[in-house]
């Protein structure tokens, strides 16, 4: 493949409406081929298909996320979960498959309609029981369930998936959900590269315009002595957090 400049690069796999942050298309195509389609899940793969038809696809989390959050899940024997932005459920229902018959995921998004479209593969997949998908705003939804005692460090994983604007808010409060050696994952911590997007760079408006708050979450994360952090080039990017105080 011809290398492309540093512009192209930054909007490259974007365009290409799927998600890697990797030096070549060939490269994260060989990895779908060989690691992750053959491994994936024939409802994830269901699930994966319709969303792909969905007009805001660009959304969706890659399925070799997908995998890597399935994996997580088993090596951390989660059992409590939250997610926060499900759009159409694929990392959702990456987790529920990953999780014991009895774990529980706490789903929470802004809009229903998108959930409501993967539902019935979810169901068919006999997961859906570990669901409880709460619609509307997450931030004051975990303002409320942090007034409860109980919920404090009551969850082993946390997914965050939403509106960019809002990580630090949702960092403030999940931290002290998640249990001490628990697992917060923050996904598009790389934000299409744009993270080292040169001032005249020709980003897409939205990539802009959130870029300040994702830059804001790296160096947050970064300097938060109650995590240990690892950040990965996994799909738009992913920092890794375990609670540690
Ligand atoms: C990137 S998508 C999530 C993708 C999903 N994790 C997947 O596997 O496909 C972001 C989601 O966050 C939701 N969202 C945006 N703002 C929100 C808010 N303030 N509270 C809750 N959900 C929100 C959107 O409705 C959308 O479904």
């Amino acid at each position: 493949m011809a290398v492309r400049n540093e512009k192209e690069q930054l909007l490259g796999h974007r365009d290409l409406s799927h998600k890697s942050l990797l030096q070549s298309d060939a490269l994260y195509q060989y990895i779908l081929d060989t690691s992750v389609h053959p491994r994936e899940h024939e409802s994830l793969k269901e699930l994966r298909e319709m969303t792909e038809k969905h007009p805001r696809n660009l959304m969706a989390t890659p399925p070799d996320e997908g995998q890597f959050l399935s994996m997580l899940v088993k090596l951390v024997n989660a059992k409590n979960t939250m997610e926060i932005g499900v759009y159409t459920g694929y990392s959702l229902l990456s987790t529920a498959l990953a999780l014991p018959p009895d774990g529980k995921i706490l789903a929470l998004d802004a809009n229903r309609e998108y959930y409501d479209l993967g539902l019935p593969i979810i169901q068919k997949a006999g997961v859906a029981h570990k669901i409880d998908f709460r619609e509307g705003p997450a931030l004051p939804f975990l303002d409320e369930l942090i007034k409860d005692e109980s919920k404090k460090g009551s969850f082993d994983f946390v997914f965050v998936d939403a509106d960019k604007d809002n990580y630090l808010n949702y960092h403030k409060r999940v931290i002290d959900l998640v249990k001490i050696g628990g697992l917060i994952g923050y996904d598009n911590t790389l934000w299409s590269g744009s993270v080292v997007a040169p001032p005249d760079a020709p980003l897409k408006d939205y990539v802009r315009r959130l870029l300040p708050h994702v830059l804001e979450l790296n160096k947050h994360l970064a300097q938060d002595s109650r995590i240990e952090i690892c950040q990965l080039p996994v799909g738009d990017g992913v920092t890794l957090c375990r609670r540690i105080i």
